[in-house]
């Protein structure tokens, strides 16, 4: 017999189905509200203008393709952790911030630091000497990466509370990475926003020591996130209980297109004390979907330290491999204009308010499966059974429509 005789038929992705059943349909008035990732207003793929113009630099630049050391393009690793942790790297005002991705792509973003908000001076701690980071295949390699170097070195239960509901892929990276996987409460059905006393309650009930996971910003699937002072109380709680924060930062700027406020959960922590893991996708925020490009750090306490965990990253890593306010607006006037027009012109009697609300890429709509059911048998609109929708697939020329098609199956 083959030797692949027994390997079984797997389930289709949750996500990734949806668009392949949007794409068999023939419907003039089809939209795909699945997959999580950004289209302009005519629903095209966006590529930033400034990674067209490093793709030009990178071909003038004729770089050559050696090995990069296992930890990957050093100028690009220090620049994605300033563009994380902030700190003294960015100029206090205004600076430029070079980003090396990948050796691939070099390109210059322009960073209006909002000083106001986060003075760099808090972040002094930020300096190579602390800060381990490495290049990673996206932000799921990074994730990959540190669930791995948890469970190789966590020195207490190996066990990850992630929130309910979360990313569908980090069930199977963390238990693929060899640790149990628990969950908090945190998202309210009642309210489509946070549950934050059922979320500190979980929290605070879980064995001392316990690792939890945090969407820094943009959570995904719901849309909902803490708000800062949230934020400063669940830094407390994780303290309190000695809890290790996994911090998952895939959508920096493009949640509120604002790179320092997105980033508030991360830096409060750091600068709070907790020795963080920290994944970073540049997926989204740079448009970067197909590159992979990401970043791994954590934040060990001392340069002796850092240089142990360091060798220890790259023994793990090498067997295992790895334009945004635009965008960030046009979602949020999506929600706008969705929410405006179920409001306004099918004066649907529901309360719609989270639609504005929630941030991010996604809308956690509250729909219940038979009426997600309906919108795409009816109404040929594409969106995960937890009726979470992409507002990414919401333009201009569909949101009426769309808005219409929801109130139909919620009246
Ligand atoms: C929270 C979170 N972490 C990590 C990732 C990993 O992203 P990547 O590995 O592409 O950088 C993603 C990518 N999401 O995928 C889109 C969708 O849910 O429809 C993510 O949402």
């Amino acid at each position: 017999a083959s030797v692949w005789a027994n390997v079984e038929q797997g389930p289709p992705d949750a996500i990734l189905g949806i668009t392949e059943a949007y794409k068999k349909d023939t419907d003039s008035k089809k939209i795909n509200l699945g997959v999580g990732a950004y289209r302009d207003d005519n629903g095209k793929p966006y590529v930033l203008n400034a990674v067209r113009k490093a793709e030009q630099k990178l071909l003038n630049d004729k770089l050559d393709k050696e090995y990069l050391p296992i930890t990957g393009l050093s100028s690009f690793t220090k620049e994605a952790g300033k563009l994380a942790y902030g700190a003294d790297f960015i100029s206090s005002h205004e600076g430029n911030c070079t980003i090396f991705i990948n050796k691939s792509l070099h390109f210059k973003i322009h960073v209006q630091t909002q000083s106001h908000l986060i003075s760099s001076t808090k972040f002094l701690f930020f300096s190579t000497r602390k800060v381990v980071i490495s290049q990673s295949i996206s932000g799921t390699g990074a994730l990959r990466i540190g669930g791995s170097f948890l469970g190789r070195f966590y020195p207490h239960a190996k066990t990850i509370y992630v929130p309910t509901p979360t990313w569908g892929n980090h069930k199977a990276v963390f238990s693929d990475s060899g640790l149990g996987v628990a969950q908090y409460r945190y998202f309210d059905k009642n309210t489509n926003g946070l549950d934050f006393n059922g979320m500190k309650e979980d929290i605070l009930s879980a064995p001392k020591n316990s690792i939890i996971l945090l969407h820094a910003c943009a959570h995904n699937p719901t849309g909902v996130d803490p708000t800062l002072a949230q934020w400063n109380e669940l830094s407390e709680v994780l303290k309190e209980r000695s809890h290790f924060a996994f911090f998952d930062m895939a959508y920096q700027g493009f949640a509120s297109g604002d790179i320092d406020r997105d980033a508030y959960a991360v830096r409060k922590f750091a600068s709070d004390g907790h020795q963080i893991i920290l994944c970073q996708s540049f997926a989204k925020n740079m448009g970067l979907y197909g590159e992979r490009v990401g970043a791994f750090s954590l934040v060990a306490s001392n340069p002796k330290e850092k240089a142990a965990v360091e060798s220890q990253i790259k023994i793990l890593i090498r067997p295992m491999l790895s334009e945004v306010k635009v965008m960030a607006n046009r979602i949020i006037t999506m929600r706008e204009k969705l929410q405006g027009h179920l409001v306004n012109d099918f004066q649907s009697k529901k309360s719609w308010n989270h639609i504005t609300d929630q941030i991010g890429m996604f809308c956690f709509t509250g729909l219940a499966p038979d009426q997600v059911e309906r919108l795409t048998k009816d109404f040929h609109v594409y969106l995960t059974k937890d009726g979470r929708i992409s507002m990414a697939g919401v333009t201009s020329h569909n949101v009426k429509y769309l808005a219409e098609a929801i109130h139909e199956v919620t009246k």
